[in-house]
């Protein structure tokens, strides 16, 4: 089989996505792939996004975006801003091909990976949530336009179970688990950084032979403010030293050169992940890697000097509300519209609200809508009760804990959160929870 004939695929619905596409153009490039880069925007992606994706990408094509709107699951799922994964069963189109490897936009390639095309459909590595299920941010597929009306059907008649489309291609592929081993990816190939957490000591055993990291949830490297210190605060947690290893390989890969000059030194070409690491955690955080050549040697979409980072102080949320976009500085000047509904196709009737929206669910919803701004502002509240609760027993003490608890409150009001420690989502989840149940 040609290997023309086969592409990486990655998806972009908004300029904030597109600094990770770019970062999987880019690290595949720099480590040598024979197989062609494609990346699928929708149509509100910005034009100098594009246009730096096309530095990188070998095709950059404009698809219609898919939304499930199905908020009831997503909830479950934490992340109502994921009903837009269903676009991705768009990569089931790209007949120009005949195998291809979807790769998330928040995924970050370590070494070559093209040994995966020896792979069949569908292939994938265990979910971390739940490992009878695939994640679906790195599979192996066939396109084909049979299959894409199917999975469309599919979406319709059943819907997702968790709103994304890996709830749907679970169930289309539901025989994965059992069927047949050749098609589960080892873990290395889609390493979940909140596997680093869960399972430290199997991080340390296996870590180094990882191949592909993902930034699975809702915090991804670009809302890392680049040069920030985030993880200093919590030195104890050996786990966030790993993160932040994965976190600077990003912003490096990030700010790389995606032109190469003849015979430029390559200071991270191809080496092992486990040295690239070490190197980036001894280098300062304005590292540049350079690239192998690729199809357009005379473009350069990265700065010689790493722009500021645009959101060094927003929250994810408030980032996520007003759709992030790429720095000026490496894309021009940027003019998107937040609002993509009128490019959005909805599967209207593929959310089985009827079914699956039990009145228990809505009430969740709703409540938690509700309550959200609440419940940051008790657990802010109750960060003071417990700090000087546990204190009581002098004033100086008490004095400390308040300024320290108003300091945390500042810093949360700059948008300078601790998104990887103090502040990371799994904790306000926790908080959040305590304070519905
Ligand atoms: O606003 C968005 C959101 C997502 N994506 C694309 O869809 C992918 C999946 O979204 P992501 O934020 O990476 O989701 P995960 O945190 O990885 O969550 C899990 O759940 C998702 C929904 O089922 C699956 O798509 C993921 O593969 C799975 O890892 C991204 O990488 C992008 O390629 C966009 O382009 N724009
Ligand atoms: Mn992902």
């Amino acid at each position: 089989m040609s290997e023309a004939n086969q592409a990486f695929v990655t998806l972009a619905t908004s300029d904030a996505y597109c600094m990770g596409s770019l970062v999987v153009g880019k690290c595949l490039r720099r480590h040598g792939t024979t197989r062609k880069l494609v990346v699928m925007v929708s149509p509100n992606v910005s034009r100098e996004a594009c246009l730096s994706l096309e530095d990188v990408f070998d095709e950059v094509i404009v698809v219609d975006m898919l939304d499930s709107r199905d908020r009831a699951h997503l909830f479950w799922l934490g992340r109502l801003d994921l009903g837009v994964t269903f676009t991705k069963l768009h990569s089931w189109t790209l007949t120009q091909y005949t195998k291809c490897v979807f790769l998330d936009a928040d995924t970050l390639v370590l070494c070559n990976v093209d040994e995966l095309f020896e792979r069949e459909e569908l292939s994938a590595a265990p979910d971390p949530g739940w490992p009878d299920c695939f994640n679906s941010g790195v599979f192996v597929f066939r396109p084909s336009l049979e299959t894409h009306s199917r999975l469309l059907e599919h979406a319709r008649m059943c819907g997702s179970f968790d709103g994304g489309d890996q709830g749907i291609l679970n169930t289309f592929f539901s025989d994965w688990a059992i069927k047949d081993i050749n098609k589960h990816l080892p873990f290395i190939y889609n390493l979940s950084v909140n596997a680093i957490y869960t399972y430290l000591p199997a991080f340390h055993k296996f870590g180094h032979q990882a191949k592909i990291v993902h930034f699975l949830g809702r915090n991804k490297p670009w809302h890392v403010p680049h040069k920030q210190q985030p993880f200093t605060e919590v030195p104890q947690w050996d786990s966030n030293r790993n993160l932040e290893k994965f976190v600077n390989l990003w912003w490096a890969e990030y700010y790389s050169h995606t032109k190469l000059q003849e015979n430029e030194s390559h200071e991270l070409q191809d080496a092992e992940p486990i040295e690239q690491l070490d190197m980036l955690a001894a280098a300062p955080c304005s590292t540049h890697v350079s690239t192998l050549p690729h199809r357009s040697p005379t473009s350069a979409a990265s700065p010689t000097t790493p722009p500021p980072h645009p959101h060094s102080c927003e929250s994810v949320s408030q980032a996520e509300d007003r759709e992030e976009k790429i720095p000026s500085e490496l894309l021009g000047k940027l003019t998107l519209d937040a609002s993509s509904s009128s490019t959005c196709h909805q599967l209207e009737d593929t959310s089985p609200e009827p079914d699956v929206l039990s009145a228990e669910d809505s009430e969740d919803l709703e409540k938690s809508e509700q309550q959200e701004p609440q419940a940051e502002q008790k657990q802010e509240e109750e960060e003071g009760e417990e700090v000087l609760g546990a204190e009581a027993a002098s004033d100086t003490a008490r004095q400390e804990a308040l300024k320290e608890n108003l300091e945390n409150r500042k810093r949360w009001e700059e948008g300078r959160m601790d998104y990887l420690g103090k502040d990371a989502f799994e904790n306000i989840r926790l908080k959040l929870d305590e304070f519905l149940t």
